[in-house]
């Protein structure tokens, strides 16, 4: 059983305060940007140039001067003299004036004198072998022509520091010519499997037994953190023992991860793993459910998070400190969970307790457009298969309860749940 002094469970904003006080980001390295999705941003970068450089055309269509198209129409089409064709890529050479225009395909840059483009399927080659072409529409000023640094004028704010790098930014950063770029190193998390009842998914199951679900789980939610995970073992519960493999574990990763033997039992061994390994407690226990027990501490800087036993609390574990440390050791600017709020489909009852619950939940759009959320019929600790059936978490503060239709605080899982509400600076 743990000895613990001072071990009264703590509120759970206190305990991501701690986490989050306690971790940084490592060193940084510059790697090219098409190893660079998933990595956090570790400089400012700024727009070096206008997007696009030079005025360009929008559509297929040809170069011309308003004033020359004002009256034309379908049944009433201008005659202009086409001057040459411009495909993308390559600088105009002729000046439009008055009674002329340039063929001109989209992207290219819009030859001086032009002042609109009409598409193509607006117009017609004359068939007098002349070059000329006919106009059956009429422009107004600048149309289907985007202007110099309208998408991005140099020198505005590309991205911050502390970005997560997705498609869409290292898309950006090729657009600038951006090659390369200066990231966070992500940290190498060992997980670590505890206890004797466990044995590994490619093994028989005796009586008694039960298969770690745990290694493998906490690995994913660790990689869509940010973090490079390493499934260690299972490791018995023999305080020794555990003492030697954290130890071994430590000495190659940044973070490491146990899951099992926490909290009150006979062969709850941890607290005293710690102890031996000369870990720094920082706190044990929290006013969360599920996942109350859950002790975190410090080993030479090192962070080691030593999660709940049950699937469902080692997940719920992982997610409210373990991800927002890495995403914090991986530079994000702002680590913790993103909320959203949805109305709640079934009554929830209060709990005269003071912890905060999370219960597993279903969003959705209704038909009227409205975010909702349906309570999964299974929430017990040691239930991991009802997350199949969840996407979400509900965040229900101690004591409260919620009528039906109330709104209440949602945080999606996955992936794009921590981007929601993300701000850019
Ligand atoms: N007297 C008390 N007993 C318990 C308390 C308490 O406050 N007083 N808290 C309960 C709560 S809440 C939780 S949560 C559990 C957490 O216990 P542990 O972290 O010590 O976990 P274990 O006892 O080792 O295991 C619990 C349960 O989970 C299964 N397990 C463990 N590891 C894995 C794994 N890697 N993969 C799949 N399943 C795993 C294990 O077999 C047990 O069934 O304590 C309550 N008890
Ligand atoms: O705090 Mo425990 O995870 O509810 O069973």
């Amino acid at each position: 059983m743990l000895e613990i002094p001072n071990s009264a469970p703590i509120p759970l904003e206190e305990a991501q305060r701690l986490v989050l006080s306690a971790v940084q980001p490592l060193t940084v390295t510059r790697i090219p940007i098409s190893e660079a999705h998933g990595y956090c941003l570790a400089e400012k970068l700024t727009a070096v140039h206008d997007v696009p450089q030079y005025d360009r055309s929008s559509v297929d269509g040809y170069a011309l001067q308003v004033k020359d198209v004002r009256m034309a129409n379908r049944s009433n089409p201008v005659k202009l003299h086409c001057l040459e064709e411009i495909p993308a890529g390559v600088i105009p050479t002729k000046t439009i004036l008055p009674g002329t225009a340039s063929r001109i395909m989209t992207g290219a840059p819009i030859p001086k004198g032009a002042t609109a483009v009409v598409k193509v399927e607006e117009s017609k080659i004359a068939e007098d072998g002349t070059g000329d072409i006919w106009i059956y529409q009429s422009v107004s000023s600048g149309e289907a022509i985007t202007r110099k640094g309208e998408d991005m004028a140099k020198g505005t704010m590309l991205l911050p520091e502390g970005t997560l790098l997705g498609p869409v930014e290292v898309g950006l950063l090729a657009l600038f010519g951006v090659s390369s770029v200066l990231v966070h190193v992500k940290p190498k998390v060992s997980i670590l499997s505890t206890g004797s009842e466990l044995v590994a998914a490619d093994q028989p199951l005796s009586p008694g037994k039960h298969r770690d679900s745990n290694g493998v789980m906490l690995a994913g939610q660790i990689r869509e953190a940010g973090g490079n995970p390493t499934y260690l073992r299972i490791v018995k519960d023999d305080p020794d023992l555990l003492a030697e493999q954290m130890l071994k574990a430590l000495q190659k990763a940044d973070v490491l991860v146990t899951s099992g033997g926490v909290s009150m039992g006979d062969y709850d061994y941890l607290g005293l793993a710690f102890e031996k390994i000369g870990a720094k407690v920082i706190f044990w226990k929290t006013l969360v459910r599920p996942g109350m027990p859950v002790l975190f501490g410090m080993w030479h800087h090192k962070p080691i998070f030593a999660l709940a036993g049950n699937p469902a609390s080692s997940y719920v574990n992982a997610r409210l400190y373990l991800l927002p440390a890495i995403r914090r050791i991986c530079g994000w600017r702002d680590p913790l969970s993103k909320h959203v709020m949805a109305r709640c489909d079934e009554r929830i009852e209060a709990k005269q307790m003071p912890h905060t619950r999370f219960l597993r939940g279903f969003v959705y759009t209704s038909q009227t457009g409205e975010l909702r959320v349906k309570i999964a019929a299974k929430q017990s600790s040691n239930v991991l298969s009802s997350f199949l059936e969840s996407n979400c978490l509900v965040k229900i503060p101690g004591g409260q309860g919620f009528e039906a239709d109330e709104p209440v605080e949602v945080e999606l899982l996955g992936t794009l749940g921590e981007r929601v509400g993300m701000g850019t600076v």
